[in-house]
């Protein structure tokens, strides 16, 4: 049967499969990934449930995978490697705060239907999340205390990120590469000369830029979360034992980069 050339329909022989080695379900693992969905209850709505949050997971992996590169690439002084990374960076986090459009189209009263047995799990417990705070600059020794259950192999993870260098002190150094002074005292006028001499730091200040949008990004979804909260629980406390929607809105106020909103001030 000749089903090549421009008829429509599947090709005899697949590229990529000429060897017989790979195939679609077997590169991306398919069966084990597909085999990862399950529902602790018979309420229609827990498998966006889980599905919307091992998406989320996914893609904690990869921002910690382009942050840690855009890290390094601040160290080695590359800075348009930086930049290229921050961009993927903004766009996936981007997608994360659309996701939330998906998850709202649950009712309060079928998630409900399954809400109790989730306790005491909570987003609390998600071992990325806190990675990508700590990798960012927001590190707080406390969050340990809400991975008392986690693997020894999990906490060992929040540990590194907690002794390892963030990205502010990968910019940081940057800075300092170029001349420019980063003592305490200091650090404020070498980010006003950067934003005041875009000829000689133009690089600087457009990298400066991209740790803004990372910062202002994951504050939007901290308040596109907040808003679901309310949406969903309204002031009911949360499974995760915090007081819910008034936790997270004190979340929101957080910034990474605090010296990159200060500066607005002097400029
Ligand atoms: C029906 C939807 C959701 C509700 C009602 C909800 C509710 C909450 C509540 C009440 C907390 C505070 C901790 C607690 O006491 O439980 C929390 C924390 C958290 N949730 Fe959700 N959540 C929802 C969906 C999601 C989704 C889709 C994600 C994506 C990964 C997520 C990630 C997180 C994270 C990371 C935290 C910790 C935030 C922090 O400590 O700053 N949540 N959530
Ligand atoms: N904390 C949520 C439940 C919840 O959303 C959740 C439960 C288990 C695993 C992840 C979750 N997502 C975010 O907190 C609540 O209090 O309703």
């Amino acid at each position: 049967m000749g089903v090549d050339g421009d008829a429509p329909g599947p090709p005899s022989r697949r590229f990529g499969e000429e060897g017989g080695r790979l195939s679609y379900g077997g590169y991306l693992r398919l069966p084990e990934l597909l085999d990862q969905q399950r529902p602790e209850s018979e309420a229609p709505d827990e498998l966006l449930f889980i599905t919307i949050h091992q998406v989320y997971e996914l893609w904690f992996k990869l921002l910690l995978h382009e942050l840690e590169a855009a890290r390094e690439a601040m160290f080695a002084g590359e800075l348009w490697r930086a930049r290229h990374l921050f961009r993927r960076v903004h766009v996936v986090e981007r997608v994360l705060i659309g996701q939330v459009d998906v998850l709202e189209t649950m009712t309060p009263q079928d998630f409900l239907a399954f809400r109790a047995k989730l306790e005491p799990a909570s987003g609390f417990q998600s071992v990325q999340f806190r990675e990508l705070e700590f990798l960012s600059g927001l590190k707080d020794e406390r969050y340990l205390g809400t991975f008392r259950h986690a693997g020894e192999a999990e906490l060992a993870r929040l540990r590194r990120r907690l002794a390892e260098p963030t990205l502010w002190d990968a910019y940081v150094a940057a800075l300092s590469q170029r001349g420019l002074p980063v003592s305490d005292d200091e650090i404020m006028g070498s980010l006003l000369a950067v934003a005041r001499d875009r000829g000689s730091y133009d690089d600087l200040w457009q990298l400066a830029e991209d740790l803004l949008t990372h910062d202002e990004t994951a504050a939007l979804w901290r308040m596109r979360h907040v808003q679901m909260v309310e949406r969903q629980i309204g002031t009911k406390s949360g499974t995760g034992g915090s007081t819910g929607a008034p936790y997270l809105r004190g979340r929101t106020r957080l910034h990474y980069f605090p010296l990159l909103w200060e500066l607005r001030a002097w400029l």
